[in-house]
């Protein structure tokens, strides 16, 4: 008896040690190590602490910036603007320094390349395209990695969609699923743009003729391009889809809303409830997805088939079992990438958008003229919305100075030479889009002013680098969505400016802020008038 409960205090106490081995190692010696070899190559920034890295500082300069921001905003009528209209005085497209505040204050200290650490994650920050030109050159697409700390915060979001897919995983569902975004493809869902953008049109007509000409035009459009993307990836009644939409909403706000705490060890102990919330809104949204996929396989009606969804799966059924083919689990995570990756993206997009027309009214002019030259006089002719060259510059100008995707991340799976630095294996990236496209040395001292004709002749506005305009990321892992948008956003567009002027509405306060995307804080409200 004594001998026996000797052995299992010894077993007992050997494995205690070796879980305490375990957790020191990769919370406090893999970390450490990282931090030596960063240091060595003259990598500098923020000094850190352990558990939580930078996180406490983030949230103080947070906290200061907020507050700061609602003094100026209640004391201030003077505050810099680039805008034109009435409505507007106080909005201000220099919003680098709200949304990212600690970036831009640590910018200051440690120049545009600095490392920062989320917890016991170091993280490269990039607002340099010279070394992001440097960096991305020798890397396969490939052969980049996306951070594991986000691949698991996001896993209920994405799973191991295209957004998360690595190496060879990668580089066959980026094979299988290119094609079903072709040209022919994005053709036949342009009806079904024009019926979900005119429902919400009339709706608005409705609204107007009963008195209320304020309308959050954000919320209106998030919902429109909910239904939109719902269709054109699965082609179901909206009913299904919005299911999917409301709960992929839902687990958003659960995961972003609050203070997180990334890459902190043991962290998502500390609201064990938001967890597990979460957990059980992606069994659920995944769930309702695999009720689609079945009614997708049992049916043969041919519409299903002009879907994402019906087009991956022909993609199963012409390739049989040559190894092309996705799994049930695949299509899963596929589905909800492009429901996630592709509704919020393009209605910030087209929002953002009526924001800065509204800012802007001779804009607004200057694309009707345009609608009425390319697309017909009387009846809009939606093959032709591509020719929409103005409208064009104006999506690109406002993917520059909003741009959806505020930033770009990847983790190196291998060390990188960056002239004579070295970034270790492991690294963690975050490229600063907003930082790069409001960047004066990159634009110009109008850096921050909404002139979309800097888009005319040149496909990168006239920035000085190539690499710093990334609205759609870069290299190999480029959105594979961008075609979508853009037909989307002309059609939409051009529907909306077809029927209304707007202007934007006094009770608008100007708050861009980060929920994963970048989105008006306190919503959109603009005042409609019917044309
Ligand atoms: C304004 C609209 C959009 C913006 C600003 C946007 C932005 C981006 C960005 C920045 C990336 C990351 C690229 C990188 O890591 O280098 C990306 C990737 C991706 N986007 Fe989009 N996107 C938009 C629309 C869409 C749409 C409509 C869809 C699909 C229906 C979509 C699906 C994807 C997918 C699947 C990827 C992963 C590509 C890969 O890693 O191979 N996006 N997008």
């Amino acid at each position: 008896m004594g001998v026996l409960f000797q052995v299992l205090i010894f077993s007992f106490l050997g494995s205690f040690f070796n879980v305490i081995w375990r957790i020191l190692f990769s919370c406090w010696i893999l970390p450490g190590r990282a931090h030596m070899k960063l240091k060595k190559n003259g990598f500098r920034g923020p000094t850190p602490n352990f558990p939580l890295g930078n996180h406490g500082e983030i949230n103080r300069i947070r906290r200061e910036a907020t507050v700061s921001s609602s003094s100026s905003s209640s004391s201030s009528s003077s505050s810099s603007s680039s805008s034109s209209s009435s409505g507007s005085s106080k909005i201000s497209n220099d919003i680098h320094s709200s949304v990212f505040p600690y970036f831009s204050q640590w910018q200051k200290s440690h120049g545009k390349v600095f490392i920062y650490w989320l917890g016991t994650e170091p993280f490269l920050y990039i607002a340099d395209p010279d070394f992001l030109k440097e960096m991305a050159s020798g890397v396969m697409g490939k052969s980049w990695g996306k951070p594991r700390v986000f691949k698991h915060d996001r896993e209920p979001m994405f799973g191991n969609g295209l957004v998360m897919a690595e190496g060879d995983e990668w580089v066959r569902h980026r094979h299988v699923i290119t094609p079903a975004f072709s040209p022919a493809n994005l053709k036949a869902m342009s009806s079904l743009m024009v019926e979900s953008t005119t429902k919400m049109l009339d709706k608005w007509t409705a609204l107007i003729n009963s008195g209320n000409h304020e309308i959050d035009v954000e919320r209106e459009i998030t919902a429109t391009a909910g239904e939109i993307i719902a269709k054109a990836s699965f082609g179901i009644s909206y009913e299904n889809g919005s299911k999917v939409f409301e709960k992929l909403r839902a687990m958003q706000i659960t995961l972003f809303k609050s203070n997180r705490y990334v890459g902190v060890p043991f962290s998502k102990l500390i609201s064990p409830k938001k967890t597990i919330e979460a957990k059980n809104l992606g069994n659920e949204i995944d769930a309702l997805l695999l009720s689609i996929i079945k009614a997708h396989k049992n049916s043969n009606d041919g519409r299903s088939q002009k879907d994402l969804l019906g087009l991956l799966l022909q993609v199963d059924r012409v390739n049989g079992m040559s190894g092309k083919m996705l799994t049930t689990r695949q299509l899963v995570d596929e589905c909800k990438t492009f429901f996630f990756g592709g509704h919020e993206t393009t209605a910030l997009a087209l929002s953002w958008t009526l924001l800065l027309l509204a800012m802007h009214p001779e804009w607004q002019n200057i694309l009707r003229e345009e609608i009425r030259e390319v697309t017909g006089d009387k009846e809009i002719d939606f093959t032709k919305v591509a020719g929409l060259k103005k409208m064009g510059w104006v999506m690109n100008e406002v993917l520059r100075l909003y741009p959806p995707s505020p930033n770009v991340q990847r983790q190196a799976r291998e060390d990188i030479r960056v002239n004579d630095l070295l970034i270790p294996n492991g690294t963690n990236m975050w490229i600063d889009v907003v930082a790069m496209h409001h960047d004066p040395k990159l634009w110009g001292e109008d850096a921050n002013e909404f002139k979309p004709e800097r888009f005319k002749d040149d496909l990168y506005g006239g920035c000085r680098h190539k690499m710093g305009f990334l609205p759609f990321g870069f290299g190999g892992r480029m959105c594979i969505g961008r075609n979508l948008t853009a037909m989307e956003y002309k059609i939409v567009l051009t529907l909306i400016l077809s029927r209304f002027s707007f202007s934007v509405s006094p009770t608008y306060s100007h708050s861009p802020a980060i929920l994963l995307s970048l989105r008006p804080g306190n919503g959109l409200q603009l005042i409609l008038q019917p044309i």
